[in-house]
């Protein structure tokens, strides 16, 4: 068997080289020659995956070592008979750990406290669905909208009118639907930016588009109150720099870089293309995957908990190196900006993830075991 693989997928040879020869590329250039005589095709979220590219080819099996999939053409896959996998929730705890990271940099610029604000989850997915169960566990005061999820099973959710009036800090995670009942194409035009209550955080970490960048640039200009986190930016690997610099944190598109998701997109992939090819798995993540490199965490029993909150967040992610690193790659040219964008996605340093670290408390601390707890650590 032939596999044509996006070069930035690790453990490639780990997981696939039983399949066959694996050619790698780098995402953007997978094109109809690579793939005409391939019968696996393994993409991250840089490659469209659609008729264009497939038809004609040997593929029998895409797989994207990512949660999302709006690079791929699902219809059309299906309606060649070409099976295709994603890797949902993989690399969840990574964005959570980026939203949590970025909280904590806004309330230290602001001189708020994060408990006393309200926090708007919009999607209630593998990604949403964390990070509510996170700052509920905090404590802190989370209104939910996922009209899909609402109208499936009704429960604790708002709409996204409720959301805007009420809530401090919005963080979006839908996926990217361009069409249908619960399009999320610009579901934050002009017309719903223009809501936002005064002094909002709004944080995007979903797709680019699900939210005009060009109409958030227009709004920032004129509303200095409102303090923006993105990391996902429309028409990437372009990015509009002067959106970029009206932003409180800007980074490429590395929310959910987690070393630990990287990795369990691959296993998850490869576990999906054993079922479709009905090849029996002989390897699991757990034989692969690296032991935490912060062992252990120490925490005075007497400690602060805002800022035992915030030392145990930026034990495992600050997101301000990666806004540095990516506010440098923004002073180039058009042509090396989106070779910078590539560039730092491609050789972007490995970070682990909360839930993976150990917490010891020097003594009796309840509140402090329960911050740790709801952050996902281990206390030990
Ligand atoms: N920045 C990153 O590095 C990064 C990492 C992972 C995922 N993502 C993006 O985040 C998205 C969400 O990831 P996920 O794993 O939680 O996906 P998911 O599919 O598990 O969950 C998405 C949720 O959004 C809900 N939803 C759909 N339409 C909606 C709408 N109009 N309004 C509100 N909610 C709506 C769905 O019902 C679902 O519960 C992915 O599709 C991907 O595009 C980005
Ligand atoms: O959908 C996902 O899983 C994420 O957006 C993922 O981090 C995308 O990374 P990429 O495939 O672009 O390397």
């Amino acid at each position: 068997m032939r596999i044509v693989a996006d070069e930035n997928i690790p453990l490639l040879d780990e997981f696939f080289a039983g399949f066959g020869e694996i050619q790698r590329l780098p995402g953007r250039a997978i094109d109809r020659a690579a793939v005409a005589d391939a019968q696996i095709l393994l993409v991250r979220s840089v490659t469209r995956v659609d008729k264009t590219l497939l038809e004609g080819s040997a593929v029998r099996f895409v797989g994207t070592c990512t949660i999302g999939t709006d690079h791929l053409e699902l219809d059309y896959l299906q309606q060649a008979g070409i099976g295709w996998a994603n890797a949902p929730g993989c690399n969840a705890r990574g964005v959570v750990d980026y939203v949590l990271g970025s909280l904590l940099v806004l309330a230290e610029l602001q001189g708020v406290s994060l408990s006393t604000r309200t926090y708007g989850v919009i999607g209630a997915g593998q990604v949403g669905a964390r990070l509510v169960e996170v700052l509920r566990g905090l404590g802190w005061r989370v209104l939910v909208c996922d009209p899909p999820r609402q109208a499936e099973e009704g429960g604790d959710f708002v709409s996204l009118e409720q959301v805007m009036t009420e809530c401090d800090v919005l963080s979006l995670h839908a996926p990217l639907e361009r069409e249908g009942e619960h399009a999320t194409h610009h579901l934050f035009d002009a017309a719903r930016l223009a809501q936002l209550k005064p002094g909002c955080w709004l944080i995007n970490a979903s797709r680019g588009a699900v939210l005009d960048n060009a109409a958030l640039r227009d709004l920032l200009t004129r509303r200095a109150d409102l303090q923006v986190v993105l990391d996902v930016w429309e028409g990437e690997p372009q990015v509009d720099i002067e959106l970029a610099k009206l932003c409180r944190i800007a980074t490429p598109h590395i929310a959910g870089y987690s070393l630990d998701g990287k990795l369990r997109g691959t296993a998850q992939v490869y576990q999906a293309a054993c079922q479709r090819l009905s090849v029996t798995p002989t390897l699991s993540l757990d034989e692969l995957m690296p032991a935490p490199w912060l062992s252990e965490l120490s925490l005075d029993a007497s400690a602060d908990p805002a800022w035992a909150l915030a030392m145990v967040c930026r034990a495992v992610y600050d997101p301000r190196r990666d806004d540095a690193d990516f506010r440098r790659s923004l002073l180039g040219s058009v042509v090396e900006r989106r070779a910078h964008f590539d560039l730092l996605r491609k050789h972007y340093p490995a970070r682990r993830e909360i839930d993976g670290l150990s917490v010891r408390l020097s003594g009796e601390a309840p509140e402090l075991a329960h911050m740790v707890r709801a952050l996902g650590a281990t206390l030990v």
